[in-house]
């Protein structure tokens, strides 16, 4: 092979500083210690062989596998840089390791991938084998113009390799963006867990985090209205906890039982496999119209968090009730919030609908933009505690997933912080491969008796057997754990770790007992809830009384919303519900909404034109308990503005030949100083002439990145330039979307002229834009006051007041 006359090339220092990771701390969770001395070595062989291999073509012709043919070319690429985002990780936790010592050099997740992650970069092409191929391009024939012979063994691999190169989808959750990140505790929980990550303050645990949306196939759009998965993996020292949450704190269903109809329900129809990540059809409504226990749900989905803005400015929920233990055994109720630190924002409709169209990956290149960026997504988590008591005062049952318990009957208590700073290497190792199950718990965490949880605690797994193709798949990088494993469990498909020695049971004399069961001091042990003597009613298919109250809660959140959100969910229902073509369904829908809004119920007939309103659907619960709050302010998106920053906001900043550039680039410096991207966009890509002699380049044009993709808008001045964009088409369309959805316009002096070209009305006078409308007009001479007024505006994200009393006709 390629070492010349059997010499050993010398080991690049890469190479022998990857060989001695992987010797001294190794692949840990990869394998056990004998089979990591066996991966190390085979490590080290390979980087000392790579490294000792040729980096250019004719030299790869003359070490490769030539079969007599010619060498190929253009190999020598220049290993990519490392992710900005993955040193800050490694440097927050190097120079951070409060708490993590037990981790001993794989305290941080770069580390930990480190020991599989391959730069093929400037390295010579090899077989699977490691054989150095010298011919790329030409399979191998007999002769130029005769047949492929059978043994092209590099063809036939490489063909074969490509043949299985896709995996069957998740069959929910198939579209998702992952990142990389550390959560970090704030507030040390000892008192009520002993979870390895609440231990101490500062304390940091690496993690994965994959957001998806649940309906949609793995290449569809980003923007469908839709529940947001929100899944975290953290990394701890005593094994992997996996908290597998929502943008959306209630559930569809009570009982997983009813889990596979409400899939197959919300999925493409099966005759003709439509409509694609969308819930708007027939059978959905259909099954949900049947199934009161929705209602509460549909009213989150219908609200503006069924089409977030982006993934760092969405909250998450655990969702079920979990349990909470301490050193001494006793357990606590809790659940789980993460709350964006940038504040919770949403797209409107019609933009939704648009950028689906114009970039189907518009969360996902979000969520990559800030990360590489270093405008971080930032997320606090809060937990409510309670104990089994106050559970059984509450008018509603903790046990039921479609029921929020309101923050004003448990506040939330802040406990930490994640911070997603770098992006996966690759999305199908990393994102596509990474298996999250809420029955990886750790020492701390405990369930509650929720039969909805109990079903997923089954389902993860069992699916995951044939989505990764066998029962190995916790061996997979993304998904093994820090600490090393030790079972006996052996064999199955696709098994990484080599073990050594006759002995795969327990109890054993003839390996030491090992492993041995570490006991009940370190190892898990299950809280011991019982049954209260009075609920003791054998076995049953039954639910609790209070799970069949599906109105209340669904009440609560329609009243605790501002008037434009209520707009917002009466619009969605209706939109909805005009898709479905049987009149029943509708109406049936309609009936239930009545039981909890006559006022939505109202506006939805209305926009379907259903009149009279049906009779209400009959509840399952005649007199339910009186809730706790009828009102709960926290359950609006509007209620949380976050930190007021703009970061990660994108503007559209116009341009066209002639443009008074200096006033524009002002205000793209000071969109950049507060972490926003200011965009310059002209009828065409590319540099041109300016007013003013400012050299200006285009950086997309109006018809690459239309106006609903930002979130605001700067039109420039310069009388050329205004000409140029009034006679462009896409123009009008740029400030009308901008207009329409309620997003923050700045106007530099003669380009409100463009105004009326958009539909705006021409008699829009100053005084009226500046009274907060978000549409701020500079006089020359007052660009300076106007971008901090536009600064200003933007962070409010929105200007729902031209929806309600809309100026356009
Ligand atoms: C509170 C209710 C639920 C929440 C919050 C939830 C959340 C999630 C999330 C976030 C994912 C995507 C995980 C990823 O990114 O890989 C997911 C996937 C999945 N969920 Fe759920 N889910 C819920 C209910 C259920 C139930 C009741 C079942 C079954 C009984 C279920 C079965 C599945 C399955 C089979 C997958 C695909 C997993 C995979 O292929 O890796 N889920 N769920």
């Amino acid at each position: 092979m390629p070492r010349k006359n059997g010499a050993k090339p010398p080991a690049s220092p890469a190479a022998t500083k990857a060989a001695a990771r992987n010797t001294d701390s190794g692949p840990a969770a990869i394998a056990a210690d004998a089979p990591r001395d066996l991966a190390a070595r085979r490590m080290a062989d390979t980087q000392e062989l790579v490294a000792g291999m040729p980096h250019n073509a004719n030299k790869a012709a003359e070490h490769g596998f030539a079969n007599g043919t010619r060498p190929p070319v253009g190999q020598g690429v220049e290993p990519p840089s490392r992710l900005p985002g993955a040193s800050t990780l490694s440097e927050a936790n190097d120079s951070d390791k409060t708490g993590t010592a037990a981790l001993d050099g794989l305290n941080s997740s770069t580390d930990t991938l480190d020991r599989v992650r391959v730069d093929s970069g400037g390295r010579a092409l090899t077989t699977n084998q490691g054989v150095a191929v010298a011919d790329n391009q030409n399979s191998l024939k007999y002769g130029v113009r005769g047949p492929v012979l059978l043994e092209d063994f590099i063809l036939r691999e490489k063909i074969t390799h490509f043949d299985h190169e896709r995996i069957p989808e998740r069959i929910v959750h198939a579209r998702g963006s992952g990142a990389h990140g550390f959560f970090e505790c704030t507030t040390p929980l000892t008192r009520y867990t002993k979870a390895a990550p609440f231990q101490s303050a500062g304390k940091r645990t690496p993690v994965f985090v994959r957001f998806s949306t649940v309906q949609g196939e793995r290449g569809s759009k980003d923007t469908a209205r839709d529940v947001r998965g929100f899944a975290t993996k953290f990394y701890t020292e005593e094994g992997n906890w996996d908290l597998v949450g929502n943008n959306i704190p209630v559930f569809f269903i009570q009982d997983a039982m009813k889990f596979p109809d409400l899939v197959h329900a919300v999925k493409p129809e099966p005759h003709h496999a439509m409509p694609q990540a969308a819930s708007a059809h027939d059978t959905f409504w259909d099954f949900v119209s049947l199934m009161p226990e929705s209602t509460h749900m549909l009213m989150w989905v219908m609200s503006d968090r069924g089409i977030p803005r982006s993934f760092a400015t969405m909250q998450g929920f655990g969702v079920h009730t979990f349990r909470l233990v301490n050193a001494q055994g006793e357990s606590v109720f809790c659940k789980f919030h993460w709350s964006p630190v940038a504040g919770t924002h949403s797209l409107v409709w019609d933009e939704a609908v648009k950028i689906s169209g114009a970039d189907p990956d518009f969360h996902r290149r979000d969520l990559w933009e800030r990360i590489e960026a270093g405008n971080y997504p930032e997320y606090e988590l809060g937990l409510q505690i309670f104990t089994e008591e106050q559970a059984e005062r509450f008018s509603f049952d903790v046990l039921d997933a479609t029921k929020i318990i309101p923050e004003e009957l448990v506040p939330l208590t802040p406990v930490g912080r994640l911070v997603l700073n770098r992006n996966p290497d690759n999305f199908f190792s990393e994102t596509e491969q990474v298996a999250f199950c809420t029955a990886q718990v750790i020492p701390g965490i405990d369930f509650s008796n929720d039969p909805l949880l109990a079903g997923r605690i089954h389902s993860y797994v069992d699916t995951q057997i044939s989505r990764l193709g066998g029962p190995n798949f916790h061996e997979i990088p993304i998904n093994a754990p820090l600490v090393q494993v030790h079972n006996n469990q052996r064999d199955g498909m696709h098994r990484q770790a080599i073990f050594r020695g006759r002995v795969a049971y327990e109890p054993n004399s003839l390996a030491g007992g090992c492993p041995f069961q570490a006991g009940a001091a370190q190892g898990f042990v299950t809280v011991p809830a019982r049954i209260r003597a009075e609920e003791e009613q054998g076995k049953v298919r039954a639910k609790p009384e209070k799970f069949a109250d599906h109105y209340t809660q669904a009440r609560l959140f329609y009243e605790s919303q501002t008037p434009v959100e209520q707009c917002h969910i009466a619009n969605a229902f209706r939109f909805e519900l005009s898709k479905v073509t049987v009149p029943a369904i509708r109406e049936r829908m309609v009936a239930s909404l009545r039981n909890a809004s006559e006022d939505l119920a109202l506006k939805v007939a209305q926009g379907l034109g259903m009149d009279p309103l049906p009779d209400p659907l009959p509840a399952a619960l005649a007199d339910p308990a009186p809730p706790e709050v009828t009102k709960s302010p926290p359950l609006s998106l509007l209620a949380r503005p976050g930190d007021g920053s703009i970061k990660g906001r994108k503007v559209a900043l116009l341009v066209a030949p002639g443009v008074r550039a200096a006033p524009l680039l002002q205000v793209q410096r000071a969109l950049l100083e507060q972490g926003a991207i200011g965009r310059l966009v002209g009828p065409r890509i590319g540099p041109m002439a300016t007013a003013d002699g400012e050299p200006v380049e285009a950086d997309a044009s109006l018809e690459n990145e239309p106006g609903f993709l930002f979130d605001a808008l700067v039109l420039p001045d310069g009388a050329e330039a205004i000409a140029a964009l009034a006679r462009n088409g896409h123009t009008a369309e740029f400030i009308r979307d901008q207009f329409r959805h309620c997003k923050t316009i700045l106007v530099l002096g003669a380009a409100r002229e463009l105004l009326p070209l958009a539909g705006l009305p021409p008699s829009f006078d100053k005084a009226q834009a500046q009274g907060g409308t978000g549409l701020i007009l500079a006089g020359e001479g007052e660009e300076q006051a106007a971008t901090e007024a536009f600064l200003r505006a933007l962070a409010k994200h929105r200007h729902f007041g031209r929806e309600m009393d809309p100026p356009l006709a």
